[in-house]
């Protein structure tokens, strides 16, 4: 349950915090019987690493397209290279995030997602809602901004600096959203739908959100959660990671594995919405951010998400007697809802809707 409206106490800005303390404060620290993982183990096998370039040639190769398959079976997300980013235009990308957190605090502030300093609201700078005085805390800042479509975008929200911010984000939004459709094209054809059937489910009144996040080094990595275990809420998911500092986490049969950087590479994931429509073929992968104790680290998430007003159910054609459907229908809109309270619970949303 949450809170009386008006008691919740709005936590600090982790990168302000970081410079005053030695200790994280308690709100931050995950409970005992949490922590004896968070070291995490080395995955039994490389993470698949595909080729989106061998996917999009017109007699796409066979090879590339079983690896996908059993990279989603078996993970839920892949390593995509040959995805026509060039590494100066990631430097580039990866350079006005560090800069934007470079700002001064009351800079950053101009885009705060407090609204009148009491109540969250989802874009902007700050930190993710929280709804108890008892919620577990993340050792992460972000901002986050919807990027499309275009037309939902409140640019009053987006740094002015660096200068170059908005024509990057621009493109980077540009250059994603070819991935996903070749991914979502690609989906679609491994469950025998036609091609589009995933790319029409983003239609025009489709959200994307980018989240900018930030975990500054932390004094006790082995207690505190950079990000808590979640699935993400989407139809699908593009990360670009920090080269320099691992910390994300993946869970498979109750373990969990550092997923490995590999420089240039971007993330793949599947997430709920793709596993509800899907019917439970492609699963929407539960994964957690850790902190470290030296360094810094940053990545840049591209959701994406269904139009909030429509219904998020089984595609028809994946349902029948031999695998009746698995999940109930929900609306995008109290999906996302139910997302944020669930996450600051720290339960899965996911488990909600399965029937
Ligand atoms: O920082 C990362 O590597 C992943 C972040 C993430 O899972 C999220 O923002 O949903
Ligand atoms: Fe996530």
């Amino acid at each position: 349950m949450a809170d009386e409206p008006g008691k919740i106490v709005i936590p600090s800005i982790v990168q302000e915090l970081v410079a005053s303390v030695h200790e994280p404060p308690s709100q931050y620290v995950v409970r005992e019987q949490d922590r004896h993982t968070m070291a995490g183990s080395e995955m039994p096998e490389p993470i698949p690493i595909i080729d989106l370039s061998r996917l999009s040639a017109s007699d796409n190769s066979a090879d590339e397209v079983i690896k996908l398959q059993s990279a989603l079976e078996n993970w839920g997300l892949f390593l995509a290279v040959g995805h026509g980013m060039e590494p100066s235009f990631l430097g580039e990308v990866m350079k006005v995030m560090r800069e934007f957190y470079k700002l001064p605090q009351e800079d950053k502030q101009k885009y705060t997602n407090l609204v009148d300093g009491k109540g969250f609201r989802m874009e902007g700078y700050g930190n993710d809602v929280v709804i108890s005085e008892k919620q577990t805390l993340d050792w992460c800042d972000r901002l986050y901004l919807v990027v499309e479509p275009e037309s939902k975008r409140i640019y009053s929200m987006w740094p002015t600096h660096p200068p170059s911010f908005r024509d990057i984000l621009s493109e980077y939004t540009v250059r994603c959203r070819e991935i996903a459709n070749l991914v979502l094209g690609n989906l679609a054809k491994l469950l025998n739908l036609h091609e589009d059937y995933f790319i029409n489910t983003l239609n025009e009144n489709a959200m994307t959100y980018a989240r900018f996040n930030y975990y500054p080094h932390c004094p006790k990595p082995d207690q505190v959660f950079g990000l808590k275990p979640h699935t993400d809420a989407t139809v699908t998911t593009i990360v670009f990671i920090d080269e320099n500092v691992s910390g994300l986490q993946l869970q498979k049969g109750g373990v969990w594995y550092n997923v490995p950087i590999v420089p240039n590479a971007l993330l793949v994931n599947t997430g709920d919405a793709m596993e509800i429509l899907s019917n439970g073929f492609f699963k929407s992968p539960v994964h957690r951010v850790v902190t470290n104790a030296e360094k810094e680290r940053m990545s840049l998430v591209m959701f994406y998400t269904m139009d909030p007003e429509s219904e998020i159910e089984p595609v028809p054609e994946l349902v029948d007697e031999k695998r009746p459907r698995r999940y109930r229908k929900i609306k995008t809109k109290d999906y996302m809802k139910e997302l944020f309270e669930t996450f600051a619970r720290g339960t899965l949303v996911i488990d909600t809707v399965k029937i």
